[in-house]
């Protein structure tokens, strides 16, 4: 059996193609979960891709990832920098945890410097379109395959 890797986007990545595509592109969430999946099936692994845009259901996800998902790859969107639950939550996560963010938050406004899901990853990527979520995909391979 592929390990299961859950993939969870956070607010407003629905609109991932419509939503300021200066910034994050003109690709779909759609288009970036099958590309995803696509490449995960090439790694070995399962894909369980879920967005939200609430933060508790964020964190009931990462709490049904323990014990059944290998790892998360996290996009938390705004939620990076003002979530402490979803923090905690995956702190009670025992797997491998890496943060994408298709902009990079580093070069933008002050308040998107910092995040809380940063302490806890174990990588992050940020800046690199949404190409970073199949570099975090490789990486985690890379972790639960070892
Ligand atoms: O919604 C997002 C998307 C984001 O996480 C990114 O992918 O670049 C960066 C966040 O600051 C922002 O709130």
């Amino acid at each position: 059996m592929p390990k299961l890797i859950t993939l969870l986007n956070g607010p407003n990545l629905n609109l991932l193609g419509q939503r300021q595509p200066e910034i994050y592109g003109r690709e779909t969430l759609e288009d970036v979960v099958s590309a995803t999946a696509e490449l995960a099936e090439d790694l070995g692994l399962n894909i369980r891709a879920l967005q939200s845009n609430h933060e508790g259901q964020l964190v009931d996800w990462i709490q049904a990832a323990r014990g059944t998902s290998a790892g998360i790859i996290i996009n938390p969107g705004a939620y990076s920098h003002t979530s402490v639950a979803i923090l905690d939550a995956l702190n009670a996560f025992e797997g491998p945890v890496l943060e994408v963010h298709i902009s990079n938050i580093h070069k933008r406004e002050p308040f998107r410097h910092h995040s809380h899901v940063s302490t806890r990853a174990d990588g992050v990527i940020a800046g690199f379109g949404t190409e970073g979520y199949l570099l975090a995909l490789r990486r985690m391979a890379t972790l639960v395959l070892k």
